[in-house]
């Protein structure tokens, strides 16, 4: 064993937990609870503390081997069941012990009873108290059946003593009396051992509160009460993340441990395990091509296979299936035929990590630009290996050192500045560079040295996927390892079917396909969703099952995600619950400068709970792509003087993505600041209840006026709003005093009854008035 939790090491000493933490707390081990680990060292150490004292209290107690001579019949028929108690028992025995001292034996004998029975039990209280006698207790021992009756002989003994001796009344009544308190005390150990014996429980990686009360053994609001106590405000439905849930359930004496979250398709198939080095064989690298709007990736990805998409499919040569695979000196490269992020985010979003590397481009003559930012983003945060091609070099205009000096912006610096980043000056007009382009892309495959398995079951990812009319559900995928095979009975999502036929990149029917390499598959019973991972499985039917329990449990984890994306509005909540570490953040606005500013102003909000990044920014609207990187990567994304387009705020509802729009960037930080604070002010919103028509005033001394009414409609409540209205002017906005209907006060009132208003510190109403009831209510942001 190379650690022990301290209950564990309690149990072993026989002490209780509280005095074996103190003791712990006490040599300088820090230790917040029974829970706390202690390594071999300090539990040695701890033990040892224990040891000692076992030894010293009398002279005539005999030394480590000695016990067993002068209490042999005592100790043996315990050591049978219980050799590490054994020496605990001794300190039980000993007359002369200390209080802790005694009390370490008696948790120790009370554990003792609920493992030996009562009997065994009553036997060493009375040993207990009858210090050195022990040979009655030694005769007893291991005669556990007889024990009770033994007890009583011993009681009747000791009467009979009495009888005998006229020895004092008062010692045998101390004696019980200490026999009553010693019982009593044991109890309370008993209950409180019972208590820290913890129960180890399973939970997922999240857990509701009120599924964690379940879990506990308590009810829902015990647990929500419990919390707030202790400074924890935390609604029942709100969810913790695991180790909120372990540190709440500690309290609770239960030891929580995450159930292995199962991922439907890696409990089948089993997770992409290490694979024996030598089965391993190359694999092409996979390649994406990404940058901003015109900058050439598709005339890019077109020069690079030697075929011209820009303007038209030539020939049907090459077929568009959303990746190809190209030959550099006999050496293959596979390139994602999707250019741009969107599909490359949503891919990531599903947790596909397919691409090795990015071909970021960037027009020589423009620079780095919007999407240029968005996609060194999108390439760092999925952590692949971005090249840089600096393309139209053909142009007159074409500026690469200053698209390189822009780039070191982002972090990316060119090899030539003495950086990392490979950047490759490039045309896809004049081909120009690209031959040395597919150089680096295949130097720096070789860099990271890709391998996969061929000889095993294929699994890779959807490439895309649609519903063609006459030959159903295609879908393009890249086999990541193994061989995909006609007639293999495969699974995506909740897509799965055998594989009628597969065609190549060149529209090739093949009847097969090895790792990187992308081919278009027919067979499957839906279309299943780019990111999608797919799989052989053993049969038809296994693939048919893994379907349908991927088809429930997305609809399961629809449900269960879908409110806990993260919103100002429950950031506190969030942190408070420890889900939120960091606070990323996609700031957009109307000029490059606001979008520094802001970027600065909020990073500096960082504080020790909840890190606050910005983890893109850009000038111009809020658009589809914002949002889905918001999606994937948990973000807010924060507008100023620049509006959502219609469809990506359509988008962002979809997602529940949070989108803030403001004018001024200090309102924006107030926001932020206080939603870290838990303290983001409400908005109220006025809600009209009812109105009512004054038809009679009376005048009551101590009251006042009060209106007697009729409520035409809606309803009027206590301790609502009110505004008189006088010929379409309003006289009066305030609180209503007092509602009554005779003279009781009442709750409420609905329409078609009268009733007497009460306006707080206004007495001028007048009949004919018009009253109108309201209140205020909290809107969601
Ligand atoms: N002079 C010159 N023009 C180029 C070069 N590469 C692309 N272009 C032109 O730039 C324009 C945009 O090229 P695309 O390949 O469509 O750019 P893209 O990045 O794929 O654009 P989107 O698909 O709209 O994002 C086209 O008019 C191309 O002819 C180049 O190397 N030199």
């Amino acid at each position: 064993m190379s650690k022990i939790r301290i209950y564990e090491l309690a149990k072993q000493l026989g002490v209780a937990n509280k005095d074996l933490v103190a003791k712990i707390n006490s040599i300088g081990i820090e230790a917040k609870s029974h829970m706390a680990m202690l390594t071999e060292e300090e539990a040695a150490k701890v033990t040892a503390l224990y040891q000692p004292k076992k030894e010293e209290p009398k002279k005539d107690a005999p030394k480590k081997d000695a016990p067993k001579q002068n209490q042999p019949k005592q100790n043996q028929p315990k050591q049978d069941g219980q050799k590490k108690e054994n020496d605990r028992r001794q300190d039980g025995n000993r007359p002369a012990q200390k209080k802790d001292n005694r009390n370490e034996g008696r948790s120790n004998e009370n554990r003792n009873e609920s493992k030996q029975g009562k009997g065994n039990n009553n036997n060493n209280n009375n040993n207990n108290k009858q210090g050195g006698q022990n040979n009655k207790g030694a005769q007893q021992q291991g005669k556990k059946d007889n024990n009770k009756g033994k007890d009583k002989k011993d009681k009747k003994g000791n009467k009979n003593g009495q009888k005998v001796r006229e020895n004092p009344m008062e010692r045998r009544r101390r004696e019980m009396e200490e026999e009553a308190a010693l019982m009593a005390e044991l109890a309370a150990l008993e209950a409180e051992e019972a208590n820290a014996d913890p129960v180890i429980k399973y939970i997922p990686e999240s857990i509701t509160v009120k599924d964690l009360a379940e879990v506990l053994g308590k009810k829902g609001s015990d647990l929500v009460m419990n919390l707030m106590k202790k400074g924890k405000m935390l609604a029942i439905n709100a969810t913790l993340d695991f180790d909120t849930a372990a540190s709440i359930a500690e309290e609770y004496n239960v030891i929580l441990e995450q159930e292995e979250e199962k991922d439907i398709m890696e409990e089948a198939f089993g997770a992409e395990e290490e694979e024996d080095e030598s089965k391993l064989e190359e694999r092409p690298p996979v390649v994406v091509v990404m940058g901003h709007v015109d900058h050439g990736k598709t005339s890019l990805l077109d020069a690079i296979r030697h075929s011209s998409v820009t303007k038209g499919e030539a020939g049907g040569i090459t077929q568009h299936i959303g990746a190809y695979t190209v030959q550099i000196d006999g050496k293959p490269i596979t390139f994602l035929d999707t250019p741009g992020h969107e599909a490359f985010t949503a891919m990531r979003m599903r947790g596909a990590q397919i691409t090795d590397i990015a071909i970021l481009v960037v027009a020589a003559d423009d620079g780095v630009m919007p999407q240029t930012v968005e996609a060194i983003n999108h390439a760092k945060a999925a952590g692949v290996e971005i090249i840089v091609a600096i393309n139209k070099m053909d142009k007159p205009s074409a500026n690469p050192d200053r698209v390189k000096q822009e780039l070191t912006e982002y972090g990316l610096l060119a090899e030539d500045w003495g950086g990392t980043t490979v950047c490759v000056p490039v045309s896809a007009h004049t081909k120009e560079g690209i031959d040395n382009l597919l150089e680096m892309i295949i130097l720096t495959a070789e860099m990271k040295e890709l391998k996969a398995n061929p000889n095993k079951k294929a699994r890779g990812a959807i490439i895309e996927a649609q519903l063609d009319k006459g030959r159903g559900p295609v879908a393009t995928v890249l086999v990541q390892s193994g061989t995909l095979r006609v007639g293999d009975p495969v699974v995506a999502g909740p897509a799965y079917g055998r594989i009628r036929a597969m065609t190549d990149d060149k529209g090739r029917r093949v009847k097969s396909a090895g790792p990187s390499t992308p081919v278009e598959i027919l067979g499957l019973s839906e279309v299943p969703a780019a990111g999608d991972s797919f799989y052989v499985a053993a049969n038809e039917k296994q693939a048919r099952q893994l379907a349908e329990s991927v088809i429930a449990k997305n609809r399961e984890t629809l449900i269960s995600q879908t409110p806990q994306k993260v919103s100002l509005d429950d950031l506190f909540n969030q942190i408070q619950s420890g889900n939120m570490k960091e606070l990323g953040i996609i700031v957009k606005a109307d000029v490059q400068g606001s979008v520094e500013a802001v970027r600065q102003s909020l990073e500096k909000l960082t504080n020790e709970e909840v890190r606050v990044r910005v983890i893109h920014g850009g000038v111009g609207a809020v658009t589809e792509s914002d949002v889905l990187l918001a999606s994937a990567s948990n973000a807010i994304i924060i507008g100023f003087n620049v509006r959502p387009e219609p469809a990506a705020k359509a988008f962002a509802d979809e997602e529940k993505v949070d989108i803030r729009l403001y004018r001024v960037i200090y309102n924006a930080i107030e926001d932020i600041q206080a939603a870290m604070k838990g303290m983001l002010d409400p908005i109220y919103e006025e809600k009209v209840l009812g109105h009512a028509e004054v038809r009679q005033i009376f005048k009551a001394s101590g009251v006042g006026t009060i209106a007697g009414s009729y409520v035409k409609d809606g309803k009027f409540v206590r301790n609502c709003q009110v505004r008189i209205v006088r010929d379409g002017i309003v006289v009066y906005e305030g609180d209503l005093e007092s509602l009554r209907r005779f003279k009781d006060d009442v709750k409420e009132v609905a329409a078609g009854y009268e009733c007497g208003l009460v306006f707080k510190k206004f007495n001028d109403v007048k009949e004919g008035d018009w009253i109108e009831a309201f209140t205020m209510v909290e809107v969601p942001r």
